[in-house]
């Protein structure tokens, strides 16, 4: 069985093997408390184990919501923020034709996103477009009460109910938050929707591989089983696979190397822009899990080759504070191959015959070996072919490297304490009910 793989090579100009396995232990102690649920935040461990506790009859109960959705709708708006859905997002963005916007053959309901912002245009503009498009909701909040997405929800379920009645709507919207509490679940239930439950033990940003990703993806037409079990052989890998070829353990030990030797920003760079969601996902991952108490790498992220075009410049000469983490997908789904062009007036004969994705992988290789002669070290992850199995596997190394990771740097990796400053200030802005004391003092500040 192919795994993932994580190659440490290229930064071990700026931190020895030694600094690196000098984590061994730590990472390995960290592991086990993570599964045995002994460390920091141990409340919300529960998604260590969920590729392989998740059941064949949960996964069937997803696929057929999933069908009954596709049957009746031509776009399903997924309405979330953050964890609520950069992972579905991430998956279904990296499976997905790049130019399904265009509906290039797809069957599958097109997914859309609302909910992620609060931005007056985009929700203008998106419930103007699905006026003429037979539409379905899933609300997505394991809190139940997020401003952002019970926005969004509140336009698009009234939006909905006028279009095609009270009880089609019901039809076409599910929910999936708490088991038994929260503004969401008893909305929920009041309506009698569809709902599906987030884990009380499974955070937001570690939520992909419960139906808070299961089911857009589903309703996507990617094929879920396959990403269970690719997240579910790299839980198995992470727990048997020795220290040197245990790509969670070795990252997280890597990175905290490097974070001690000054570099203090990670930028995941990928060659193939359907991984831009993923790195948008893995940001709230590891910011939301390491950014607290005044510590933690700060992550970035860029798409190559286009942001060598812009970013490279900084990367290759900017301040020396970063390394780099780059996903590489070892194999293209598909050939495209450089024409002959008998006048080559863009001297580019001598690629011709040669595949696109040659071209591709010389830019990373040279971009990497420029990098580190910059100063900038490089890990290089590399999936096998960018299809569901892999990016379990890559989701769960993620997630794992992550707890370990955080616990090495010696914070609790499942709380966000620092998002409720800004909460907290719109509300007293807002002068929600509630908030009068902050009202009247942010009101002095002004
Ligand atoms: O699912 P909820 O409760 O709406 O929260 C959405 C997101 O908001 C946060 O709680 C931060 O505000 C994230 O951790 C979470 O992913």
């Amino acid at each position: 069985m192919e795994h993932i793989k994580l190659s440490i090579d290229k930064s071990l100009d700026f931190v020895s093997k030694e600094e690196i396995f000098k984590f061994e232990e730590s990472s390995k102690k960290h592991l086990i408390s993570l599964h045995e649920g002994t460390g920091k935040g141990n409340d919300y461990v529960g998604w260590v184990d969920l590729p392989s506790r998740i059941t064949e009859a949960e996964l069937n109960d997803i696929e057929a919501t999933a069908k009954s959705l596709k049957d009746k709708v031509e776009v399903l708006v997924v309405v979330g923020i953050g964890g609520s859905y950069l992972g579905a997002k991430a998956v279904n963005d990296a499976l997905a034709h790049s130019f399904d916007h265009l509906n290039a053959g797809d069957e599958n309901p097109l997914v859309l996103y609302a909910g992620q912002n609060i931005s007056e245009d985009y929700l203008y503009e998106l419930t103007d477009i699905l006026k003429s498009i037979e539409f379905g909701i899933c609300v997505i909040s394991k809190s139940g009460t997020t401003t952002e997405p019970a926005i969004a929800f509140r336009l698009l379920k009234e939006m909905l109910e006028e279009k095609v009645g009270k009880e089609e709507a019901r039809e076409r919207i599910v929910a999936i938050t708490d088991e038994s509490k929260g503004a969401l679940r008893t909305l929920a239930d009041q309506e009698g929707y569809k709902t599906f439950v987030i884990p009380d033990n499974v955070g937001g940003r570690y939520s992909v591989l419960t139906p808070v990703g299961l089911l857009p993806i589903a309703v996507a037409g990617h094929d879920i089983k396959a990403l269970v079990a690719g997240a579910k052989s790299m839980q198995d890998y992470s727990v048997a696979a020795a220290f040197d070829e245990n790509p969670a353990l070795l990252y997280a030990a890597t990175r905290n190397a490097l974070y001690q030797k000054g570099k203090g920003i990670e930028i995941l760079a990928n060659y193939n822009p359907k991984l831009h969601n993923v790195a948008e996902w893995w940001k709230q991952l590891y910011g939301e899990s390491e950014g607290k108490e005044n510590k933690g790498i700060f992550p970035a992220s860029v798409d190559f080759t286009s942001d060598l075009h812009s970013m490279g410049q900084y990367i290759q000469e900017g301040q020396r504070n970063i390394f780099e983490t780059v996903i590489s997908v070892a194999k293209p789904n598909h050939t495209v191959l450089i024409p002959e062009d008998k006048d080559n007036l863009d001297k580019l004969n001598y690629l011709a015959g040669k595949r696109v994705d040659e071209v591709n992988k010389m830019a990373e290789l040279g971009t990497q070996l420029a990098h580190v002669d910059g100063g900038v070290p490089n890990l290089q992850i590399e999936m096998p072919q960018l299809n569901e199995f892999y990016l379990g596997e890559l989701l769960y190394f993620f997630e794992i490297a992550c707890g370990v990771s955080g616990y090495i740097l010696d914070v609790n990796p499942f709380d966000q304490p620092g998002v409720e400053a800004y909460k907290s200030n719109m509300f007293a802005l807002l002068e929600k009910p509630g908030f009068e004391e902050e009202t009247k003092k942010i009101k002095e500040r002004l």
